[in-house]
């Protein structure tokens, strides 16, 4: 992914060795419709093709917004059949960023609000600004949060809190996001600069090694304590046998870096 990409409101291009930043770019909110979710989906496809990026970044060009959600203006105009193509299409790629080959940080730096936040929720890692404001409003039109939402947000911050964020559709300050888990990292800088120093601090490592971390994490709340352990003790044995561990041993007794992949 040498070369800056694009599709119509989503650009891609490789800020350094490993790393893609891919940008929103679709005035005046990055509303969620069609042209944002083929863009996010060509963006995938790009990365998967290069076969190079350890961490994908995913930004806002657009101040005071990350994304505001599904394109409302066209939830007015579209049936049923519409409704469910589109949220599908939303849900797949929440569920293709959740589970690429690659980590991936939403750097919000505005509003990151019902599929907007679903959509950074589907990043492994979020980072954010001062001024960056999260939350899950979709009671206030008569739906809920339908693209991964309701799942992932109890994983990140507990039942409890979710509730109340979803049934008081409030917005949370980036203070309070990170005090309770909804973020990683908080900046009072550029939110972007700030993912990038993160990247930077997960790229010399293997990457076999964290998606299998990612797997075995998502496992947890997926099996019983036991079953989840046992999970992690296979993907510990594969990674031993058959994954850069061998590097990475033989790099800690020669004191040196390890060149992984
Ligand atoms: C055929 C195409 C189909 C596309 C639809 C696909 C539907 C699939 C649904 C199934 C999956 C569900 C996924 C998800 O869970 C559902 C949702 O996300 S519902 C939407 C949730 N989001 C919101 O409710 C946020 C709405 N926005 C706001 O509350 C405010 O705009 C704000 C973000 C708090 C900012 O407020 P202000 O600073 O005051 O700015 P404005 O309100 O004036 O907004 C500026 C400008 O942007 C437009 N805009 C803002 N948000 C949206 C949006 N979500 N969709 C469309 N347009 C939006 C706003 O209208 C203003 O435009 P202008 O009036 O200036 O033209």
């Amino acid at each position: 992914m040498s070369e800056p990409e694009s599709t119509e409101v989503v650009t891609w291009r490789t800020d350094s060795p490993g790393v893609v930043v891919v940008t929103l770019n679709r005035a005046p909110a990055n509303a969620l419709g069609p042209p944002i979710l083929d863009g996010l989906h060509s963006a995938f496809d790009a990365a998967e093709k290069a076969g190079d990026v350890k961490v994908m970044i995913v930004e806002s060009a657009l101040p005071g917004f990350f994304a505001a959600g599904a394109d409302i203006k066209h939830l007015s105009a579209i049936d049923a059949g519409t409704f469910l193509a589109y949220g599908n299409r939303m849900r797949s790629v929440n569920d293709r960023l959740a589970a690429a080959p690659w980590i991936s940080i939403a750097a919000v730096d505005g509003a990151a609000l019902g599929g907007g936040l679903e959509l950074a929720m589907g990043c492994t890692l979020r980072v954010c600004g001062h001024r960056a404001k999260f939350g899950l409003p979709e009671v206030k039109l008569g739906l809920i949060p339908g693209a991964g939402g309701t799942q992932r947000l109890p994983q990140l911050v507990g039942r409890g809190r979710a509730l109340d964020i979803m049934l008081t559709a409030r917005q949370v300050p980036a203070d309070e996001a990170l005090a309770i888990g909804l973020v990683d990292r908080r900046t009072d800088g550029d939110a972007l600069a700030a993912a990038l120093a993160l990247a930077a601090e997960i790229v010399p490592s293997s990457l076999p090694a964290q998606l299998a971390v990612r797997r075995t994490v998502d496992a947890a709340f997926e099996l019983p304590l036991a079953e989840g352990i046992a999970y992690e003790a296979a993907q510990e044995q594969a990674l031993f046998t058959d994954g850069e561990a061998a590097e990475g041993i033989t790099a800690f007794v020669e004191k040196r870096p390890p060149n992984f992949a």
